[in-house]
């Protein structure tokens, strides 16, 4: 899944990047190597997520990204020009994790203050101050002291400052981080417009939630290192991820009529023999089924011979019994198996539906896999 190359249109290539902290003897202090050999890059029009634990490097990435701090080894580079030039710089809109906007100021005297910084004229600071505060939806607010809004209001005006410059990427530090979920919702919203008007974004963030809502690329980083990187369709869907195992929810219908497991609807009680050997090619298949019980087993080169789900009905009536189950495999083939036992033991589907993993499955996975190499 880890994809590095930078092409043409990157707005971000990071390449081997490294950053140590010094240590300090007089204080006892070691060095931290806080990125240790970390390569990304992010393409104009993405909203790029960086993932991970606390610790895991994503401040001091963005802090090189911005030039605040200098690298200990590898290249960085924004538009292709040298991270933290002046030239780079000016291109980039930069919304800090609590952005402290002085009280005395209203939205709209904030923003001026903002467009004087970046050394707008006053026309202009005038123009883009109604555009933003129309699109962080503070236009009605614009006169009112800060002192009166709310953490998701003093958000949106950072991200409002941020774009002040008109930027061509914007890199947010924990944009939705200590905001309640109305707050997140509004902001979110702001980031979906900025998005569809071609911004690229660049956003750090550990909720896992909150990335999978907005972003549409990602690199999860654990102690400084870059575990995976791609499009978020590949991180949690099935295809192309890391992991190939299907989710599958399942509801039927088996009519009572069968026999208890001894001598079950599935012949003799119980349907395949897990063997691999009737005719369901190199993954077996085995289930029972009794009035009150259905064991459904799944045989797999790849996980083994493992009841992968065993219930109760979840209704009866007319004849049938109506079962709902939740299994995880390897290989379609196996689900295609399920489907067609069910049917010819009477059975009718009711509904399939597969489910892409969640993003924190492949990130705790991740995060586990890296825990378990450094254990070892
Ligand atoms: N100025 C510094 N001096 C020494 N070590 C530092 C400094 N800044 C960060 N570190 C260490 O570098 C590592 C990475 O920290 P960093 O803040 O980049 O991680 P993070 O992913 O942003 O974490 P968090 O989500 O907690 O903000 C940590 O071990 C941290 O203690």
């Amino acid at each position: 899944m880890s994809c590095t190359v930078a092409s043409d249109s990157s707005i971000i290539a990071v390449d081997r990047l490294e950053k140590t902290y010094r240590g300090s003897s007089l204080l006892r202090r070691g060095d931290v190597d806080a990125l240790q050999g970390v390569s990304l890059h992010a393409e104009a029009g993405q909203v790029f997520g960086l993932l991970g634990p606390n610790g895991a490097g994503k401040t001091t990435l963005i802090k090189v990204l911005l030039g605040v701090i200098g690298a200990t080894g590898g290249h960085a580079s924004l538009f292709g020009l040298p991270a933290g030039s002046s030239d780079a710089r000016r291109r980039v809109g930069y919304l800090p994790e609590s952005l402290r906007v002085d009280r005395h100021h209203t939205a709209r005297s904030a923003l001026r203050f903002y467009g004087r910084l970046s050394h707008l004229d006053s026309p202009t600071i005038a123009r883009r101050s109604d555009e933003l505060l129309d699109l962080v939806g503070l236009a009605r607010r614009d006169r009112e002291s800060v002192k009166r809004f709310s953490k998701g209001m003093l958000q949106r005006l950072g991200l409002a400052q941020a774009l002040m410059h008109d930027p061509d990427l914007l890199i947010l530090d924990e944009p939705t981080d200590g905001l309640d979920p109305v707050g997140r919702s509004e902001v979110r919203d702001v980031i979906e417009q900025l998005r569809d008007a071609g911004k690229t974004i660049f956003l750090n963030s550990h909720i896992l939630h909150e990335v999978e809502l907005i972003c549409t690329h990602l690199a999860i980083m654990a102690k400084g290192k870059v575990l995976a990187t791609g499009p978020i369709a590949e991180m949690v869907g099935t295809r192309g991820s890391t992991s190939s195992q299907i989710m599958v929810e399942l509801e039927f219908e088996l009519p009572t009529s069968s026999p208890p497991v001894d001598d079950g609807p599935f012949g003799d009680g119980s349907f395949g023999d897990g063997s691999g050997d009737d005719g369901s090619g190199g993954d077996g298949l085995g289930g029972a089924v009794t009035r009150e019980r259905l064991e459904l087993r799944i045989l797999e080169p790849a996980v083994g011979d493992s009841v992968v789900w065993l219930g109760d009905p979840i209704a009866a009536g007319s004849g049938q019994l109506r079962f709902r189950c939740r299994f995880g495999c390897e290989h379609r083939a196996a689900v295609d198996e399920i489907v067609d036992r069910i049917r010819g033991a009477g059975g009718s589907l009711i509904r399939l539906v597969p489910h892409r993993h969640s993003l924190e499955d492949t990130f705790m996975r991740l995060v586990r896999e890296q825990q378990q190499d450094n254990a070892t």
